[in-house]
């Protein structure tokens, strides 16, 4: 085939070029996914011994060739349990990509005008939590399918109510623990583990809670509030930007924008968004 690179004993077309650029552009995300984590360490160790294996391999070198081929052919598999947090975060930045998922956000009628969603309830509840040092986390699902996430958690698929919300993260109550998720209007679920950012630009400051809203962000465009138990700061996390410190009209007005796909208020502009990712 003559292609744009004619080298005499390599036959590089047009196709060869794309595939390798497409390779390149799959390691480079692969790279961006596992940067910062242990697993970019482990992937390298992999990595590594593949190269070996091949040197071995074309060397002639027998015994150790037959050694490292068996180390290789249960590689795959290997990979699939040791990097199984990595592949399902992979998956799930893909599939939010996709004009699918927003078609399904749309088929279950989740669209602002389908059901609106009042954002009153949810400010209040973060103004009273805050003023009392009480934590909350609070996920907000749009096009992305939380309900993996709900599963991990009690379902409640309650009314939403300023009463409720308080008493869900009230301390003494055994719900208060992990993140609330709401969906088509409702409380779907309460007391759910949702990821946690491995972001290593995360500040250390960060706990927990901030770093857990962060990492739904990342894979999921669900709007996350965390209420601080430490400084009563109540923040947003949309996209993995984190808004720290909102006051209530912020707060109110983000969420408006956000959720309700209304234009944000001029106290909004104020806004200082903190780059978290
Ligand atoms: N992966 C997770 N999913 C859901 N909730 C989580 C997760 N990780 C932590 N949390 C919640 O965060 C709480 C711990 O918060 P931590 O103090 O570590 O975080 P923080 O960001 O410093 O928050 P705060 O400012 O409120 O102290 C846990 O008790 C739990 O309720």
């Amino acid at each position: 085939m003559s292609g744009p690179f004619p080298i005499n004993f390599l036959h590089f077309g047009w196709i060869d070029a794309a595939d390798v650029l497409l390779v390149t552009v799959l390691l480079y995300q692969l790279y961006k996914l596992l940067r910062g984590s242990v697993a970019l360490n482990v992937a390298l160790g992999l990595v590594s011994i593949y190269l070996i294996y091949l040197v071995v391999k074309a060397t002639g070198m027998e015994l150790l060739t037959k050694i490292l081929g068996q180390f290789m052919s249960v590689g795959v598999l290997a990979s699939i349990i040791l990097f199984q947090q990595e592949i399902r975060r992979f998956l799930l930045s893909v599939g939010k990509a996709t004009a699918l998922e927003r078609v399904r956000g749309w088929a279950r009628g989740r669209s602002a005008e389908a059901a609106p969603l009042a954002v009153g309830p949810f400010v209040e509840a973060a103004k009273s939590l805050a003023n009392k040092y009480t934590g909350a986390l609070i996920c907000f699902a749009q096009a992305s399918d939380l309900s993996t996430f709900a599963d991990s958690g009690d379902r409640l698929d309650a009314e939403i109510s300023k009463r409720l919300l308080l008493s869900i993260f009230n301390k003494t109550s055994p719900l208060h623990d992990g993140a609330v998720i709401v969906a088509n209007g409702r409380i779907l679920a309460a007391r759910c583990i949702i990821p946690v950012s491995e972001n290593p630009d995360v500040p250390a400051s960060l706990g927990l809670r901030h770093r857990a809203a962060i990492g739904l962000s990342e894979v999921t465009d669900a709007v996350v509030l965390v209420v601080s138990e430490e400084t009563g700061a109540i923040s947003l996390v949309y996209h993995g930007v984190l808004y720290r410190d909102l006051a209530t009209a912020e707060l109110r007005s983000r969420l408006n924008e956000w959720l309700l796909k209304t234009p944000a208020s001029t106290s909004s502009a104020a806004l200082k968004p903190e780059a978290a990712a």
